[in-house]
């Protein structure tokens, strides 16, 4: 009853977003009409027909017709891709995923009825209560609050000081659309899908998210693909990419060199935002939303293609003074080839190169976000050499920044925890040695040619 009451509410509220529908919001209606899904995943609604898989060779329509009112699925080329809502997640608050019907239940381990959500196997299988949260560690309120911001509208500024490292955000989604779907379906289904996404929250998760645009000249259909372009984070679910909104974080205004870093935590579902530095009371708390790494104009492009702004940070905003912005310009191409030096790992590099790049990322201002990727090759190019005591103390201070920022479920926090234990037993151990002279390794040297490193940061 209260399922269906609430819909029915939000129904009328946002009847622009969606052609009638009623087995998403009428139990008895949606068990007639879906009754696989029903069966299978009594917390997951959607308006689904039992998919009953295509021929490979019938050629498919563009866009399903749905004969029984049930406007939640639209096609990108012969896959279904659909509209499913928990209503336990995340304490009541919800979350909608688009995706198909095979990776909804690959997602929920394939589990059978009564299983979900706590099934072995399952996303939300580790998705406890305490998941997630907004306030750092140190008790009180956040150390921020959101402010009006001269140009870049609503962001968020610390009121507290926030040492490095401390956690600012947990956060949860309320919206995650399978890539394919955000990259290759036609906008007007698009709309309707993510109409029946959005509609089906409750209210209150409802209007945070649709309350994240200032855009009031947009009609809603437009105003929530507005809202869902600006705001979505790329987000990986079991080799799957999502296109995902965090309603706490999308305050964060962009930065090229932000003092904020963030990962997806695949296990807790969570949004993970942290300090990468020091940060005062006034300071604008930033992320970055593309590669810091990028050239000024490839950031520029993208910036300006999806987030719809010039972006006039510091980094950005030396083009009054020539020197400098080649100056950046320069760095930004010495850090790329250094890298793709010292990732060649049949060549003879040597740790000075791996020390220059760590001095590089500290001049352009990247350092706090990205520090970890050049210890790790420090780290290997101090162990390649045969200095087991320097090659660790970059493992280690690797790891301390690695951990914070990417979390610890990533292979180069393996191989550096595997480093700092037996520089000896890692693979790296003198490499460079036997890899550059060929000489008495020929087998190491050979060993070490076609392998890349694992940069999956
Ligand atoms: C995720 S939202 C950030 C919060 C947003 N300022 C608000 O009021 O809700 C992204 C949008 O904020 C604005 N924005 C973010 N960073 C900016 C920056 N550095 N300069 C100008 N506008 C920015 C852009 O309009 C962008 O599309």
């Amino acid at each position: 009853e209260e399922v269906v009451s609430r819909s029915r509410a939000g129904f009328a509220a946002n009847a622009l977003f969606l052609p009638p529908c009623t087995c998403i919001s009428y139990k008895p209606a949606f068990e007639k009409a879906c009754p696989t899904w029903n069966n299978v995943y009594s917390d997951w609604r959607s308006c689904l027909r039992p998919p009953a898989a295509p021929p490979a060779a019938t050629p498919q329509p563009q866009k399903q017709e749905d004969a029984n009112d049930c406007a939640v699925c639209r096609r990108v080329g012969s896959d279904n891709y659909c509209a499913f809502t928990s209503y336990k997640f995340n304490g009541g608050a919800a979350v909608s995923m688009i995706t198909t019907p095979a990776r909804m239940r690959a997602l929920l381990g394939g589990k059978e009825p009564g299983e979900y959500p706590g099934s072995p196997g399952s996303i939300f299988a580790r998705v406890g209560p305490d998941a997630f949260e907004t306030r750092d560690m140190s008790g009180g309120g956040p150390p921020f609050e959101a402010r009006e911001i001269t140009y870049h509208g609503l962001g968020l500024v610390a009121t507290r000081p926030i040492r490095e490292n401390t956690r600012l955000m947990a956060a949860a989604p309320v919206v995650m659309v399978d890539d394919r779907a955000w990259r290759g379906m036609r906008r007007e289904d698009l709309a309707v899908v993510l109409g029946q996404a959005v509609m089906n929250l409750p209210e209150e998760s409802r209007e945070r998210f649709l309350g994240l645009s200032s855009e009031n000249d947009l009609n809603d259909t437009a105003r929530m693909l507005e809202v869902f372009r600006r705001n979505a984070f790329k987000t990986q679910l079991r080799l799957v990419d999502f296109q995902s909104v965090f309603p706490e974080v999308s305050r964060l205004n962009h930065d090229c060199g932000p003092n904020l870093g963030y990962y997806f935590d695949a296990e807790t579902l969570s949004h993970r935002v942290y300090a990468a530095r020091d940060i005062m009371p006034g300071e604008e708390l930033t992320i970055s939303y593309v590669d810091v790494l990028l050239q000024k104009e490839d950031r520029h492009h993208l910036l300006s293609s999806t987030w719809s702004f010039v972006c006039t940070c510091a980094r950005c905003n030396v083009q009054g003074d020539g020197h400098l912005a080649v100056e950046t310009s320069r760095r930004v191409r010495h850090i790329a080839d250094l890298r793709r030096e010292l990732d060649d790992y049949s060549k003879a590099a040597t740790p000075q190169k791996a020390e220059l790049l760590i001095t590089l990322y500290e001049l352009e201002g990247v350092a706090p976000v990205r520090i970890y990727e050049a210890y790790y090759r420090a780290a290997l190019e101090y162990n390649g050499v045969g200095d087991a005591a320097t090659a660790t103390r970059y493992a280690r201070m690797c790891l301390a920044k690695g951990l914070v920022l990417r979390g610890p479920n990533r292979p180069f926090i393996e191989s550096m925890n595997a480093l700092a234990e037996d520089p000896t037993r890692h693979w790296s151990w003198q490499f460079r040695i036997y890899g550059g002279s060929r000489r008495p390794g020929e087998e190491r040297y050979n060993k070490y040619m076609g392998m890349r490193p694992n940069f999956q940061w």
